[in-house]
């Protein structure tokens, strides 16, 4: 395959530029039999590209006709030739001609979170279990922490803006990774609780409600949007179904609202509801709650989102439950503008070994959050 010429119209020196008539050998010249979904930019083909080796592809090409546009297309290139991660999808490449504006990723053959929580599109089969379920909300959590923080060697930061659970793809192995950056932001900065006064953009059903009333953009509207989506895993139910009833039309509102009233377990999905552990339930519960707390400096962050999913995991796991970490109120002085870090709940001992390997990656934010961990867990 070979790359057109001239150089690319953004940033992004790592993705390959590709010619239309490649893109269209690479999907039979956009056969129907080949259409695996369709998004507010248009349709995503299965392709095969060989350069050297073949290559699966999925091809995302733009509706002319599509409201999303051109900027999109070009945010979506910057973003995923900058941040590049196992939790994030892949892009490969793209096609930008005249009247042709298409992207080309890694193909994800178990399609989206969505679909195999709602039992819709061809790639659902059987209801998730419930330990993978935990395991997709944990790789996409990483996946966001990586975008909030960076890395020290890759130090942009980002807020993804669309966070929901069909833009939440999987695997083979059903590892899962974010994609869909069309309408991501690069900054701010440095502290978790900075924002971008920005106009509202995202997902009905997903959209933090301050961001919505006050246009101020923070990561919190990503922890906003990663909660409604362990509500929709915990409950298998769209983040808005209008053929509810009129409470229920809102995921998220009806949700707290049952854990409010202490009738959580009547919204859990049947398929789960023997499976799951009480301890991991709570814990899960709790932390969706809190992703979803009205005020976004309560939330936690995606780093300490990570965290605890870990510990629930252990505990549905039912590992070395007879050692516990109780993490005391958190010694260090917050900074203006940082997150509270006191909403950590009682863990496992064995867990730090994995939180070690875990922060070893040294991400400036989760480092700090491991050094209050670690300075406050005492034996009980
Ligand atoms: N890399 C990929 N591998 C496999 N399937 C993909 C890939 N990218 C997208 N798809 C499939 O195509 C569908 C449409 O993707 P797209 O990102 O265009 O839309 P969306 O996120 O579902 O909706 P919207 O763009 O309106 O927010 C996805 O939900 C997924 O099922």
């Amino acid at each position: 395959m070979s790359d057109c010429d001239g150089s690319p119209s953004t940033s992004s020196s790592s993705s390959r530029r590709f010619a239309l008539a490649d893109i269209q050998s690479a999907t039979d010249n956009f056969a129907d039999e080949l259409v695996i979904g369709q998004g507010g930019f248009g349709k995503v083909y299965k392709g095969s590209i060989t350069d050297g080796e073949t290559m699966t592809v999925a091809v995302k090409r733009l509706n002319p006709r599509s409201r999303q546009g051109a900027r999109e297309f070009r945010t979506e290139i910057e973003m995923l030739s900058r941040f590049r991660y196992r939790y994030l999808v892949s892009l490969i490449g793209y096609c930008d001609e005249p009247d042709e504006m298409i992207l080309v990723y890694e193909y994800m053959p178990r399609g989206n979170f969505a679909d195999h929580l709602h039992r819709s599109g061809n790639n659902y089969s059987a209801p998730l279990p419930w330990l993978r379920r935990l395991r997709i909300c944990i790789d996409a959590a990483r996946g966001l922490d990586y975008l909030h923080t960076g890395t020290s060697i890759q130090p942009d930061r980002a807020i993804h803006r669309d966070v929901k659970s069909s833009n939440i793809l999987l695997d083979d192995n059903w590892d899962a990774k974010i994609s869909d950056f069309g309408l991501s932001k690069l900054g701010p900065e440095d502290q978790a609780y900075s924002h971008v006064s920005t106009e509202v953009k995202g997902t009905f059903g997903y959209l933090d409600p301050e961001y919505y009333l006050t246009r101020r953009l923070t990561r919190k509207s990503d922890v906003y949007a990663f909660g409604v989506v362990m509500l929709e895993a915990l409950c298998g139910r769209p983040a808005v179904d209008l053929s509810a009833d009129e409470e229920q039309w809102g995921l998220a509102g009806w949700a707290q609202y049952c854990i409010r009233e202490g009738t959580v377990d009547e919204i859990i999905d049947p398929s789960e509801r023997e499976e799951i552990k009480k301890d991991c339930l709570m814990e899960f519960v709790q932390i969706a709650d809190e992703c979803l707390h009205h005020f976004p400096r309560k939330r936690p962050t995606m780093a300490e989102v990570v965290v605890r999913l870990e510990f629930a995991v252990a505990m549905q796991e039912g590992k070395d439950s007879s050692i516990v970490v109780k993490p005391a109120k958190m010694p260090l002085t917050l900074q203006e503008g940082e997150d509270s870090l006191d909403v950590v709940k009682p863990a496992k001992m064995s867990f730090t070994r994995k939180l070690q390997q875990y922060f070893s990656r040294g991400t400036s934010g989760t480092l700090k959050y491991f050094i209050c961990l670690i300075g406050t867990v005492q034996c009980i």
